[in-house]
């Protein structure tokens, strides 16, 4: 079974109470979404294989560490993943980056896959699914499959926030997956939107409605 980690970092959990402030506009909620996908990234990444190197300083030869040979492969779900992207990219800008485009029919709750572009070689690249929220699990759990129908074998999955019913679904649907969160919140409203939650990610990002 997967784990779930809740990112409890002070500068995250502060930041994300802005990104739920109803009153925080759309430049304000931009910056705060990409300042916590960076930081949570930060957390992520902690378990990144180290291999030495030899270093040349000013000084002398040092034995030193620099990150072992795969690169990332970032996988945003469109629209509201693309919020995340730069942050991360900050700190690790040499991530690939691979999109897959899925939006949450309003009726029924079902996700419906419209695009997937990933960069080569996904099966050698540990592959990080983001979306600000996992409501559901559905869109999440549709693209945790497109990324492993292309190739992907290790994966994980990180959102901003959580609904205990969509950590469940990912779980069940890929139990190889850990999932990174800022929130697990308390439930789902009659629509599907996470309640508390902080509304629905793509409207707020993008100024539509
Ligand atoms: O867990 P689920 O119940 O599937 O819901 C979560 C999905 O809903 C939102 O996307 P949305 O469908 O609003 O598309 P958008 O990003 O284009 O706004 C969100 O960004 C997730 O992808
Ligand atoms: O609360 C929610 C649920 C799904 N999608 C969102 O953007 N917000
Ligand atoms: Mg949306």
């Amino acid at each position: 079974m997967g784990q779930v980690y809740v990112l409890d970092h002070p500068l995250i959990q502060h930041k994300l109470t802005f990104i739920r402030d109803k009153s925080t506009g759309t430049k304000e909620f931009r910056n705060l979404v990409q300042e916590v996908a960076m930081l949570m990234a930060y957390e992520i990444t902690r378990d990144l294989p180290l291999i030495e190197v030899q270093t040349e300083t000013p000084v002398a030869t040092a034995t030193t560490k620099v990150i072992e040979g795969k690169t990332l492969a970032l996988v945003p779900v469109l629209r509201a993943g693309l919020g995340m992207v730069d942050g991360i990219l900050t700190l690790i800008p040499n991530a690939k980056v691979g999109h897959v485009g899925l939006y949450r029919d309003p009726e029924t709750l079902q996700p419906v896959e419209y695009y997937c572009k990933l960069p080569p070689h996904v099966e050698e690249r540990d592959v990080i699914v983001v979306d600000p929220m996992l409501a559901t699990g559905g869109s999440a759990a549709a693209a945790i499959t497109a990324v492993k129908e292309r190739g992907a074998t290790a994966v994980k999955l990180m959102c901003l926030v959580a609904a205990p019913i969509g950590v469940e679904k990912v779980q069940e649907a890929h139990p190889d997956v850990d999932i990174y969160v800022a929130a697990v919140d308390e439930k789902l409203n009659d629509h599907g939107y996470i309640v508390p939650g902080l509304g629905d990610a793509g409207d707020r990002l993008f100024g539509t409605r």
